[in-house]
């Protein structure tokens, strides 16, 4: 089973704010997909619920989502009540901050993307430990905004 795990945050560690990311950065979404196409994909509901519907399910991927909630479902997703139910061998986090949370033991490789600023949000990256490494990186981008951001990927030592 190989676990991989992908979010975008801003310097200080958010990831989300009220159910939506507090920015929009074309070019890095772009990356979100092609790394992530023909995969399958594992959400939270709250996740799933923030992709506006013209893209949910994310295309070309089979959309996995975690609930509690034993009636939930939804077009184009396949529901799952557990982690330990995820029995795929070979799937990509895609959030939200619970669900890496949840999934970060069993992780082997992150795709971490840093933005140079600070955000104000209510959902954060997962803390990393010291057995994470950064095995290759992006160097700083920047966005058509002006925004600089850098992508890394991340082994377990
Ligand atoms: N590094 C990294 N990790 C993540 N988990 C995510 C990202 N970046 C960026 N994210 C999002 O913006 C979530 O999605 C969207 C949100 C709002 C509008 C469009 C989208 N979509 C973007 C992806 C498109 C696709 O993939 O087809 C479909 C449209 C998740």
């Amino acid at each position: 089973m190989s676990v991989h795990m992908i979010w975008a945050q801003a310097r200080n560690g958010v990831i989300g704010a009220a159910g939506d990311i507090p920015w929009r950065l074309p070019g890095e979404q772009r990356l979100f997909k092609e790394r992530t196409m023909g995969s399958t994909v594992v959400m939270g509901r709250a996740t799933w619920d923030s992709l506006p519907e013209r893209v949910r399910p994310l295309p070309g991927r089979r959309n996995v989502v975690l609930t509690r909630d034993p009636g939930w479902k939804a077009e184009g997703a396949v529901v799952t009540h557990s982690p330990e139910e995820i029995t795929e061998d070979d799937f990509w986090v895609i959030g939200g901050g619970g669900i890496y949370a949840a999934f970060l033991p069993r992780a082997e490789h992150l795709v971490r993307t840093t933005i140079d600023f600070d955000a104000e949000g209510d959902t954060f990256a997962p803390d990393l430990g010291p057995e994470w490494v950064v095995s290759s990186s992006t160097g700083w981008i920047t966005a058509e905004t002006g925004h600089r951001y850098r992508i890394d990927d991340l082994e377990r030592l």
